[in-house]
């Protein structure tokens, strides 16, 4: 990334690696917004047979073929073994928050047969950075064709979602990529705990230890059949409000995370069937939540294993410890997610999760998630430890 060109990127209102470490350079916006009539009426010139279409995620029918689109084209990791395979419920959670733009649900499709081929998102999102809150586009699942990769069709989408974000006012973004791009505001290591070791070691996600036996190997990762904690139960509505406070107090020591209200906690983190998971501890004494942990469903299609096809993945989402230990609390966690048949536990290195990743038996993935922000400077790079976004 340092000797290549970014001919798309250099354009951009982004942190630009000629400018690391320049420290006159302001933190905050980079661009100042334009006025709304100043803002390109009409879309990004596609390619004479390609053709724009927003994506309504409420027509099961549209669902699927982004879910199809995605499923055989999304990212895949370095060795390409895995690929995401977000479900169709997934996707409608993540694409339909309070306050969401149908209009920001960017597709292109042939024009001949009006296939799904490429589609880019975003989501609006509050997010702090240190004291400032900011309206701000998440942008996710972006996605090219296999076939149609390295035709510079990424920067239009981007412009595309770009443009349509500015008509709603909004001049800041935020995203993570498993690539290094200008300019990333921090670069987080992730961490998987086995939780079916013997199936891990089947497709190749995992390798047997040196000097280890598969039994030695199943024992080694096994987990009490229930919590430890008492009071540990899942939430549910009524705690909302106890969640959000609990949350949103602290979410307030990292220098960048989500400015979380009542609305947004109850979409993001009431359970959801084979989407989301979240559990409190409730003191038997006071009733009083004292502690709150969450983890997402995104399974990941295993590429040419004769006897599995999924293998069932759980991602910490936000974890809160203020009476019982975060590593209880994530020991918990690793415990329900045995339960529900999970087959690996996922974690960043983001928020406090460094403190129990290595003493709850998590291995180093090998890649890394960079963290980004759009028309946003930060003025030196964060420790992932500060950051307090996750992003699905
Ligand atoms: C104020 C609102 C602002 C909203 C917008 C904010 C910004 C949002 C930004 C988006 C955030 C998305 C977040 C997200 O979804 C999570 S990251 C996951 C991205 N998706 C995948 O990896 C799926 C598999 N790969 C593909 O589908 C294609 O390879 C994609 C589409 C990735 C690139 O298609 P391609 O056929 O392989 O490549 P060309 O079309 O020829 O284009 C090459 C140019 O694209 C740059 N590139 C490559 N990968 C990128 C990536 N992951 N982000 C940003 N840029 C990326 C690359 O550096 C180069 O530019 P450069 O020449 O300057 O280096
Ligand atoms: C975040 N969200 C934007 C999706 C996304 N995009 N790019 C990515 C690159 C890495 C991770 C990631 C994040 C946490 C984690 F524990 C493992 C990960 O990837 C493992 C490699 N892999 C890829 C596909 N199947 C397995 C996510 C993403």
């Amino acid at each position: 990334s340092l000797g290549k060109t970014h001919k798309f990127w250099e354009s951009q209102p982004v942190g630009q690696f000629k400018d690391i470490g320049d420290s006159n350079l302001p933190e905050g916006p980079i661009e100042p917004p334009t006025l709304l009539s100043e803002v390109k009426q009409e879309p990004y010139n596609l390619p004479i047979q390609y053709e724009w279409t927003t994506c309504d995620m409420e027509s099961d029918e549209t669902c699927d073929e982004v879910y199809n689109l995605l499923k055989n084209n999304y990212v895949e990791d370095d060795e390409n073994m895995f690929r995401f395979n977000y479900s169709q419920e997934f996707l409608t959670w993540a694409l339909r928050p309070p306050g969401y733009y149908r209009s920001w649900h960017i597709g292109v499709r042939a024009k001949t047969s009006k296939k799904l081929v490429a589609f880019i998102t975003g989501v609006p999102a509050r997010i702090r950075v240190r004291d400032e809150v900011v309206k701000m586009a998440e942008i996710n699942f972006l996605c090219v064709h296999k076939r149609l990769r390295s035709k510079r069709l990424a920067p239009v989408m981007i412009k595309e979602v770009t443009r349509r974000v500015h008509l709603e006012n909004i001049w800041q973004a935020a995203y993570t990529a498993g690539v290094v791009l200008p300019t990333p505001i921090t670069t987080c290591q992730y961490w998987h705990r086995s939780l079916n070791p013997k199936k891990l070691i089947d497709v190749g996600f995992s390798r047997l230890g040196a000097r280890m036996t598969m039994s030695r190997t199943i024992k080694l990762y096994k987990l009490p059949d229930s919590p430890a904690t008492p009071g540990f139960r899942n939430m549910e509505l009524r705690d909302v409000p106890a969640v959000t406070r609990l949350l949103r107090n602290y979410l307030s020591q990292f220098v960048v995370a989500p400015d979380f209200d009542e609305n947004d906690v109850e979409h993001w983190l009431l359970p959801t069937e084979n989407v989301v998971d979240s559990y409190l501890v409730e003191s038997p004494e006071t009733h009083e939540i004292t502690d709150f942990c969450s983890f997402y469903t995104l399974p990941s299609s295993i590429l040419g294993n004769q006897n599995h096809s999924t293998l069932k993945a759980a991602y910490s989402y936000y974890n809160v410890s203020t009476k019982t230990p975060l590593l209880q609390l994530m020991n918990d966690a690793l415990i329900v997610a045995k339960q529900k048949d999970f087959d690996v536990f996922n974690a960043l290195d983001v928020m406090h999760n460094e403190s129990f990743l290595k003493e709850l038996k998590f291995g180093p993935g090998d890649g890394q998630l960079h963290y980004y922000l759009y028309n946003y400077r930060i003025r030196h790079a964060l420790r992932p430890s500060e950051l307090g976004l996750v992003l699905l």
